[in-house]
């Protein structure tokens, strides 16, 4: 295993993915050259685009980290070229090493990068944003499973207040399951427990009380399946005086397979408004609600950045504070918030979360090696369960820091 350089007396080890065996190493051995041939199966991609493909699914394989290709000299202001400054910044470290050697948070999100290079996402040229990702998306949200969810909506008019609002935040939770990324290479992901290893939505529930004018703001993960309960959750937070303004937070160009744009946001309000009863009514609320201010779509550079939030840049740090709370949606968050680091798993969560400019409560089903904020007992039961707890995807956590 290569030093780990990170690793102080203060801090865990940063994830790397160079050691055989480990999840890290799966997600860029297996999954990044399987997605690589997802995306060439789903498009009529040119020789040029598909002679990318295989350079870069060489590189990652074989070879080492390259930086981002000159932008093109003839293109007065080629949009390929905008964040090139800010890459060569990020990668001085990695250039030329083995993808393995690399911070997984950092390689992971530089293989997002160069995939849209080698797609020709942001151009110039004809292919200039076309989310490679889009198929996925839209299969996904079409699919029937998604009706029956939005036709069981109807049922939650006539179900009690304090129901109501617990089974929101528990689809808007569990729906992070529904990560095309991690369905990659995981086709039949484990049944989910329902058990939550960390339940803090007590607290949530508290620095939400109804008429007191808040603002929330939601940081989203995954369109599709994910998106429709948060979407629902936003909606019941502002028709139930929660929140008088929600700010959701999406990213600016694809990324992780299905984190959502704002064109899934457009996608999953028309997915609602075109369903009959209770969804439809969820729908126009919603839609009333932006062309009122109280909802705000929003989006920032940084939220595909492959930093932790520590290193949140300064005006998206003071925007986000002016919220009363900030629920971040899924693995990645919850990654970027405390560290993507192997924390002692009773390190207190309110600790590593202390930096972050508002209360904040992480909703995520456990994706990743990360965890934080456990007590002795809940950790000692999941390790004698013998399953990937940490990775699976089949159990979840509420945690709210004040
Ligand atoms: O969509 P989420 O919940 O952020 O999950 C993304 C997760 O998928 C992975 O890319 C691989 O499973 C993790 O590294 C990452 O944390």
């Amino acid at each position: 295993m290569a030093e780990n350089p990170s690793h102080t007396p203060h801090e865990a080890p940063v994830v790397l993915s160079d050691q055989p065996g480990s999840f890290a190493r799966e997600v860029l051995a297996k999954r990044h050259p399987a997605l690589i041939q997802r995306v060439r199966d789903a498009f009529p991609y040119s020789r040029r685009q598909h002679s990318a493909l295989d350079t870069l699914l060489d590189e990652i394989t074989n070879g080492v980290v390259e930086p981002l290709a000159p932008s093109d000299p003839s293109a007065p202001s080629d949009p390929s070229a905008h964040d090139h400054e800010q890459w060569a910044e990020w990668g001085r470290e990695y250039f030329g090493r083995p993808w393995f050697d690399a911070p997984f948070l950092w390689a992971e999100s530089y293989f997002y990068r160069r995939l849209l290079e080698a797609v020709e996402y942001f151009g110039p040229g004809p292919w200039q944003g076309v989310d490679p990702f889009a198929p996925f998306k839209q299969a996904e949200l079409r699919a029937p499973a998604v009706d029956e969810q939005l036709q069981a909506l109807n049922t939650l008019p006539s179900t009690p207040a304090h129901e109501r609002a617990t089974a929101l935040l528990h689809a808007s939770l569990w729906g992070n399951r529904a990560d095309l990324g991690f369905r990659v290479t995981e086709e039949n992901p484990g049944t989910a427990t329902h058990d939550l290893v960390a339940d803090d939505a007590s607290t949530l529930w508290h620095l939400l009380p109804t008429g007191a004018g808040s603002t929330v703001a939601v940081v989203a993960d995954n369109s599709g399946q994910e998106l429709l309960p948060d979407l629902i959750l936003i909606d019941h937070l502002l028709t139930h005086h929660h929140a008088t303004r929600v700010t959701l937070h999406v990213k600016p160009h694809p990324y992780y397979v299905s984190d959502a744009m704002t064109a899934d946001v457009i996608d999953s309000l028309h997915r609602l408004t075109h369903a009959p009863g209770e969804p439809g009514a969820i729908g126009d609320r919603l839609r009333t609600a932006i062309a009122t201010d109280h909802l705000e779509i929003r989006t920032h550079p940084f939220f595909c950045a492959p930093l932790p939030y520590t290193d949140m840049p300064p005006d998206l740090r003071e925007e986000l504070s002016t919220a009363t709370l900030t629920i971040l949606k899924g693995d990645l968050n919850y990654r970027r918030l405390v560290g993507d680091r192997l924390w002692d798993p009773t390190t207190p969560f309110a600790d590593l979360s202390a930096h972050f400019p508002t209360p904040v409560a992480a909703l995520r089903t456990l994706k990743s090696d990360v965890i934080t904020g456990l007590d002795q007992k809940t950790l000692d039961t999941l390790e004698r369960s013998g399953s990937a707890w940490r990775t699976s995807g089949t159990h979840a956590l509420i945690q709210v820091r004040r």
